[in-house]
């Protein structure tokens, strides 16, 4: 390559396969409309990461950019079991981080890659007081609908009464929403959650959210509509969604994966068209012996062929490892299929995949819309339980399994095997089927070059741009054209370029 000059962004993630996904795919989109990308997250997700997936110290070409890994301390021995208590994590990865983030932004500015941008996901809301101390623009990456963006502005800004202890069943009203009846307010706005943590995280968001100059979100134009607009009128919304379509670099393997998935695609390739059920409850949601039970028994009944996602629990959640019922492998033979991961995106692309029992988060919400799939809806708590209610009344494209959590009641086999029966045959799966397709064609229309998305992707890299020009000239570390200068693969700056 020539001595091509990029400007470089900093993308900062907090340490979620749920967050890492989408920050990675904005990564990737950025890389391909030409800049030079930094993705970084704490070296404990950064060691799976590596380990899982095809990430090494080289810079990765995607489009017309590349995108590249750094990662960092949080400051905690390997097996430190407090990382899993978000009250005591949070203010340790903001207390390393705060000391650094700045770090590597000298570092690179050092090495002839300036940054310009700084971009973070929830829950690490200090990323935009480390960029304004640098002088640096900041953006956010929402990584939830733009419904559930709303619900939590509404919430923290007192603007209209949700549940609480003395009124604990009141229905919400928000402007271009549909009523959310008080189950299917996001559920971290309980009184009674038993992640108050994940609220008090969301809303550490919310107390820094004048700081970025763009919020991003992982949904488009079409999908959200009033809501969108109406939301764009009080915060620098831009819609960029679906992040997992890249129309411009499709083929770029590039992947945050934090376990490897099990090679299934054979499996699906042996089976006819739209004959299996692909259930899973994404990362961090681990259902109850008893309930897992029923689903299994709800599968063997239905008659279906089906994946199930049974992934191991994280060695310090507390949870006991859940097992399949007795027999039940047996009794399922060629029929099912069980892996402890999957590469979910290819399993929802697969003809021969009929419908997908998702937990509903919000990544597997886009991944099914976009892909075309029908859902079986079986959310567990935080925004799941709107996107359920979102999936299921308003895309109608799902068939509801289950309200939540919050409702502590066992769906039996029975139940199940009804679900699965009505999401994949007979009129109301054909009517899902279609109403699936039509999304997954808006989806594809608003990535597309020219599309909504496409489009705002277009303003911000632009913006980003702008910005950069004026950062480097105020702080003066500018190389000669104000850009990182990206020459011959330089041995010791670890930029070493593989095409
Ligand atoms: O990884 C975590 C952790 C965590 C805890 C300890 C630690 O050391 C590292 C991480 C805590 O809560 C989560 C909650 C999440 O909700 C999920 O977040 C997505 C994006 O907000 C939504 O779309 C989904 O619906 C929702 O299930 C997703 C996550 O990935 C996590
Ligand atoms: O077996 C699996 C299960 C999940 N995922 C991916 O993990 C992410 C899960 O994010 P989501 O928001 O759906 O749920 P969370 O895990 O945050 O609750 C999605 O991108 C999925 O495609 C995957 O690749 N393989």
């Amino acid at each position: 390559m020539g001595s091509e000059a990029l400007v470089h962004v900093l993308l900062v993630s907090f340490p979620g396969q749920g967050h890492v996904n989408p920050l990675l795919r904005l990564g990737k989109r950025l890389a391909s409309k030409g800049l030079l990308v930094t993705f970084t997250t704490p070296e404990s997700i950064g060691k799976a990461m590596r380990k899982a997936s095809n990430i090494g110290e080289e810079l990765s070409p995607v489009g017309d950019g590349f995108i590249r890994f750094e990662f960092f301390e949080d400051g905690w021995d390997e097996d430190e079991t407090r990382r899993q208590d978000l009250d005591q994590y949070l203010p340790q990865l903001e207390k390393v981080g705060k000391v650094l983030i700045p770090e590597m932004i000298r570092r690179n500015a050092e090495q002839g890659r300036p940054i310009s941008c700084l971009i973070n996901n929830p829950f690490i809301p200090w990323v935009s007081d480390v960029a304004d101390s640098l002088g640096l623009p900041s953006a956010m990456l929402w990584v939830q609908s733009c419904a559930c963006f709303t619900s939590y502005y509404y919430y923290y800004h007192g603007l209209v009464p949700f549940p609480s202890e003395t009124a604990m069943e009141i229905d919400v009203q928000l402007p271009c929403m549909p009523l959310l009846k008080h189950d299917e307010v996001p559920s971290f706005l309980y009184p009674t959650t038993p992640y108050p943590f994940l609220r008090r995280a969301i809303m550490g968001q919310y107390k820094n959210l004048d700081k970025p100059f763009c919020i991003l979100m992982d949904t488009f134009q079409e999908l959200e509509h009033e809501i969108i607009e109406y939301m764009s009128k009080i915060s620098p919304i831009k819609t960029v969604g679906p992040l997992f379509k890249n129309p411009k670099a499709p083929n770029a393997t590039v992947k945050g994966d934090f376990m490897k998935a099990d090679d299934c695609v054979g499996w699906l390739d042996s089976k006819p068209a739209s004959s299996i059920v692909y259930v899973s409850f994404g990362s961090v949601v681990y259902l109850k012996q008893d309930q897992w039970d029923e689903i299994a028994y709800g599968l063997l009944n239905s008659g279906v062929n089906f994946l199930w996602v049974m992934k191991p629990p994280h060695k310090d959640s507390g949870y006991e490892v859940l097992k399949m019922p007795e027999g039940f492998l047996e009794k399922a033979g060629d029929r099912g299929k069980v892996v402890q991961w999957s590469p979910q995106e290819q399993v929802l692309a697969h003809p021969s995949v009929a419908c997908f029992v998702t937990h509903c988060g919000w990544n597997s919400t886009m991944e099914a819309l976009t892909s075309g799939m029908p859902v079986v809806a079986f959310p567990q708590w935080g925004d799941q339980v709107t996107d359920a209610k979102y999936l299921v009344d308003v895309f109608k494209v799902g068939v509801r399994m289950c309200r939540g959590e919050a409702e502590n009641k066992l769906i039996t086999r029975d139940v199940v095997e009804q679900c699965l029966r009505e999401a994949t045959s007979g009129p109301k799966a054909e009517e899902m089927k279609q109403n699936a397709m039509k999304w997954s064609a808006a989806a594809e229309a608003a990535v597309a070059e020219g599309g909504s998305s496409d489009r705002n992707i277009q303003a911000f890299v632009d913006e980003v741009k702008r910005r950069s020009l004026e950062v480097l000239a105020v702080s003066g570390k500018s190389t000669a054209n104000g850009v990182a200068e990206l020459g011959e693969p330089k041995v010791n700056g670890e930029l070493k370029v593989v095409s």
